[in-house]
């Protein structure tokens, strides 16, 4: 037993929506399966209707081991066609659909970025259309704050230059972008002081994450990023915010006057409390009457202390709990016992109050050790992850806390350090694999804490089938049927199954991120994936402690990584110098075209297999689809990018191209599996 429970902090990326063309007849083409096949049975490559007329179709799934083809095709449901239909008309109706680019790569001709706060309002707006109609699943689990730094700068001495020179950059507020409806829902609903000062609790608690503009970091957590406050941020009206605090100067300001100041420095007022024997129903209250909980620079928030007022000329940087007083103090005062103060407004800056507490709570939370090293007095300190930060809010602790708070990841952390990851290496190579054996009986042993419903083993067949057979495929399964968790438990097939230990890697958009996650911890606890993302200053912190032995390429100690398409071009360099045994691409339609950084960058890299996930697998016209089967399998579909659609002999070139595709393509829509949602809660067991 490795990892759970990881927290996604992630990039902001642009949208993923791509740019309609009619080059290509509306209705999406659809390929699939269907859940009822034969077990034994196999089809091979029957021809389908003409792509133009009618979404191509389906085949039984069922693997047969004797068989080079594992699907064959028939007639897609016009069920799909409807569901391709309203996809369409969706599209058609979203103003980003037009806007903004399929590829991430900001530098591209006519394709440009989304704003962020575009793309927070995308995904909010259009849950199923961003990322290319994924699901409508619950992805509110985990939402998105970001992670600059200069929230926890914002008083610092330079503050008010940096602040002009963030400007230049995305906006904070777009930085601050959050998919939580809760985050944006109360922008206009409550107005004035308090208004403003709800405004400033929004912003991210998290201390000191630096910030790596190029990326527009943001973070995914376990709860609405407006959850997470610094009280020690300013507004924007509020110039006095800016003004440098002299505890926080450089030493070097003060020349020779200047003499080392050793006392602790506050980086974070995370809350405060009335004290004790003060009487709460009290006319006058004022800073005086109450303590603040201090987050202290460099150290985690997991020695955070209260301190009553008065101590405060004992620290540094105590113009924090000023601002925090006039901020947040003040504010609180002000609705608990100002009789005129609408009951909305406090019932609002009650519940937020509340959840930055609980996120707090979270910042003491050990998610994961990375290291561990002798301390300056000979003991032993253990580099700790905390839960919802960044890897590089990571902090050495010593091992007595850690074992008294966290023994279990401590275990896990000498588990993975003591057994690293090996291959059987008759297995890594296609030519010796032993035949496939499909499954049968249920839900395979390797996975945990839920069942698949028999499509979804059919889907695991056919991954499997097909990678032993050294065949790369699309799994195209129409939004919602599982293809997240299909494609874990394939990845955990090939760990338990085939004795394939990585590295995997999983380059997902930042919408599905969470999901990915979630359906790591939930389905394969045993498997040790990692989150790549963060600023550079994150990465490094990963690179270091969490990805490599020695930092030697080919000795790595994960099985997954976990990371975005941003991630994946920005750290092209590094992550292609693994020999990845396998590469899963979620929204893989943002392969369409060849010519782009992602497709490039991808392409290059040392992949044994690769899948491509999407539940739109064809969308406009003969070059993308021709595109996403030469990233699997290059020069093996012949597709004739400059077809004459109109001419006479279309009908027959496009079913026979059907039939060539279909081997590598599987689809199953809702209507064919006989889908209901509510089983699932029926089938989990935890
Ligand atoms: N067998 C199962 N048992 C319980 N829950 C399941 C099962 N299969 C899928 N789910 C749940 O259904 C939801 C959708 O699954 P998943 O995200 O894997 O689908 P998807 O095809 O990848 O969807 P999308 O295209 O939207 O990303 C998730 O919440 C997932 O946990």
């Amino acid at each position: 037993m490795e990892s759970s429970g990881m927290v996604i902090p992630s990039a902001q990326e642009p949208s993923s929506t791509s740019t309609m063309s009619n080059t290509y007849p509306v209705s999406p083409v659809t390929y699939g399966a269907h859940d009822d096949g034969d077990a034994e049975s196999q089809r091979e490559g029957s021809p389908s209707e003409p792509i133009e007329s009618h979404p191509v179709s389906e085949s039984s799934p069922e693997p047969d081991a004797a068989d080079d083809s594992y699907d064959g095709a028939s007639a897609e449901s016009d069920a799909e066609d409807e569901d391709a239909a309203a996809d369409n008309s969706e599209y058609d109706a979203n103003p980003y659909s037009r806007e903004n680019s399929s590829s991430p790569h900001p530098g591209r001709g006519v394709k440009r970025m989304s704003s962020p706060q575009s793309e927070t309002d995308l995904i909010r707006q259009n849950p199923d259309l961003y990322g290319l109609r994924r699901s409508g699943r619950a992805r509110t689990t985990r939402n998105i704050a970001d992670s600059s730094d200069s929230d926890s700068d914002v008083v610092a001495p330079r503050a008010k230059r940096r602040r002009k020179e963030t400007s230049q950059q995305p906006s904070k507020a777009s930085r601050s972008a959050t998919v939580s409806s809760l985050s944006e829902s109360d922008s206009d609903e409550y107005g004035g002081k308090s208004a403003r000062a709800s405004k400033a609790r929004r912003r991210r608690l998290q201390q000191t994450a630096s910030y790596e503009p190029s990326l527009n970091e943001v973070r995914f957590s376990t709860r609405t990023a407006n959850k997470v406050s610094n009280y020690n941020e300013d507004d924007e009206e509020d110039e006095a915010m800016f003004e440098a605090d002299p505890e926080d100067l450089a030493p070097s300001y003060w020349a020779e006057s200047y003499a080392e100041d050793t006392r602790p420095a506050v980086d974070v007022v995370l809350n405060h409390r009335l004290k004790e024997g003060v009487d709460p129903k009290s006319q006058d209250l004022d800073r005086s009457d109450f303590e603040f909980c201090i987050k202290w620079q460099d150290k985690s928030h997991y020695h955070a202390t209260w301190e009553p007022n008065e101590a405060m000329p004992n620290y540094r940087s105590t113009r924090r709990v000023d601002n925090y007083v006039r901020k947040v103090l003040n504010e609180d005062i002000r609705l608990q016992y100002d009789e005129d103060a609408p009951p909305e407004d406090r019932e609002k800056w009650n519940l937020d109050r509340e959840r930055d507490v609980e996120a707090i709570e979270d910042y003491k939370m050990v998610e994961r050790v990375i290291g561990v090293r002798d301390g300056e007095d000979g003991s032993t300190e253990y580099l700790v992850k905390w839960k919802r930060l960044f890897y590089d809010s990571c902090t050495w602790e010593p091992e007595e806390l850690v074992s008294e708070i966290a023994q279990r990841e401590v275990d896990r952390f000498l588990d993975r350090t003591a057994r690293q990851p090996w291959s059987d290496k008759n297995e890594t190579t296609i030519a010796t694999r032993k035949p496939f054996e499909p499954i049968h009986g249920g839900t395979p042993s390797f996975l945990q804490n839920g069942e698949l419903k028999d499509f979804q083993i059919k889907g695991l067949n056919f991954l499997a089938f097909n990678w032993v057979r050294g065949r790369n495929v699309v799994l195209a399964d129409e939004m919602g049927l599982g293809k997240t968790v299909q494609t874990v438990s394939f990845i955990n097939w090939m760990r338990h199954v085939r004795r394939q230990q990585g590295p995997f890697i999983v380059i997902v958009p930042l919408s599905t991120m969470p999901a990915w996650a979630d359906t790591f911890d939930h389905w394969t606890p045993d498997l040790n994936y990692v989150v790549y993302n963060g600023s550079e200053k994150a990465r490094s912190v990963l690179r270091d402690y969490e990805l490599m032995v020695d930092g030697n390429p080919k000795r790595p100690k994960f099985h997954v990584l976990l990371t975005t398409y941003e991630y994946a071009m920005n750290d092209s360099p590094f992550l292609g110098q693994f020999k990845w045994q396998f590469m899963a691409v979620d929204e893989a339609h943002r392969l369409k075209n060849r010519d782009s950084q992602l497709y490039t960058k991808l392409f290059e890299w040392k992949c044994q297999a690769r899948l491509l996930i999407t539940g739109t697998p064809i969308q406009n016209n003969l070059a993308e689809l021709s595109a996403l089967m030469d990233f699997l399998n290059p020069g093996l579909i012949d597709v004739d990018v400059d077809m004459d659609l109109n001419s006479e002999l279309a009908s027959q070139k496009l079913a026979e191209l059907t039939d060539a595709i279909q081997p590598f393509m599987l689809r199953r829509t809702k209507s064919k599996v006989d889908f209901l949602m509510s089983n699932w809660n029926t089938t989990r067991t935890s």
